[in-house]
């Protein structure tokens, strides 16, 4: 299993009068594979999942991946990370769906031919085999992030951060999509509103204001963030 440490993190951004502190003196060594953040909109979960792949810069502190440094070392870090964001379109690039997920393997496999075999399988294993050559935006949402997912996970990545991946889905599609991260074995860092998602994963973290308040076993934190959130 992978691991991701945060060492003292803070983040900032700039403002007309200064800076604004977005996560403020974050640590913490996550090695379970299903690792969940919850809390509050606004209160930094996106800034905390977009460090680990390098989307978003600690301005002190350190965030590594199996021991690289995300600062120092981005583009071996972004090939071990994968990305999952809450809207597919923004990483489905190519016209057709077969195209697409081909376009994800070109680093791994040469051969043209190859590629195409393997972008079949992939799409087989995901159930849009007969979608191949489809336009990826006659897709619905729900399609479209199975297919953004089996892109990442094409890449065969040790991380897969997903950033509130089944907020726009319907409840059948939403299910596809958990069972989907919650079942790979790669190590998943999971952004998420939904509680009950939140309590089958084997870690939680809980942000507000910037700061992580509880880093516990699921049930625990979600129980704290109830609790906080509705006092
Ligand atoms: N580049 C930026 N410049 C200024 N403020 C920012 C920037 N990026 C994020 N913020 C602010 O930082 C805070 C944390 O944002 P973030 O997206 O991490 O929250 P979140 O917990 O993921 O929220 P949500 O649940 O609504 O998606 C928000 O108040 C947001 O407006």
């Amino acid at each position: 299993m992978a691991t991701i440490e945060l060492d003292d993190v803070t983040v900032t951004a700039p403002t007309a009068d200064g800076e604004v502190v977005l996560l403020r003196d974050v640590t913490a060594r996550l090695t379970e594979r299903r690792v969940v953040v919850v809390g509050a909109n606004g209160s930094g979960k996106s800034t905390l999942a977009r460090l680990v792949n390098g989307l978003v810069s600690a301005a002190s502190g350190t965030v590594r991946v199996d021991g690289l440094d995300v600062a120092t070392d981005g583009p071996a870090v972004r090939r071990r990370v994968g990305f999952v964001f809450t809207q597919p379109a923004a990483q489905l690039v190519m016209p057709t769906v077969l195209e697409d997920v081909a376009l994800s393997l070109r680093r791994h496999v040469k051969d043209k031919r190859e590629r195409e075999a393997r972008a079949r399988a992939v799409l087989a294993d995901i159930g849009l085999a007969d979608r191949a050559d489809t336009s990826v935006h006659a897709l619905s949402g729900g399609q479209q992030q199975l297919l953004a997912i089996a892109g990442v996970l094409a890449c065969e990545p040790t991380v897969v951060v997903a950033d509130e991946p089944t907020t726009l889905l319907d409840l059948r599609n939403a299910r596809a999509v958990q069972e989907r991260l919650l079942s790979m074995e790669q190590q998943l860092l999971l952004v998420t509103h939904d509680l009950d998602l939140a309590r089958r994963c084997d870690r939680a973290l809980v942000v507000e204001d910037g700061r992580v308040t509880c880093d516990d076993d699921p049930e625990r934190a979600v129980a704290h963030y109830v609790e906080s959130a509705l006092s």
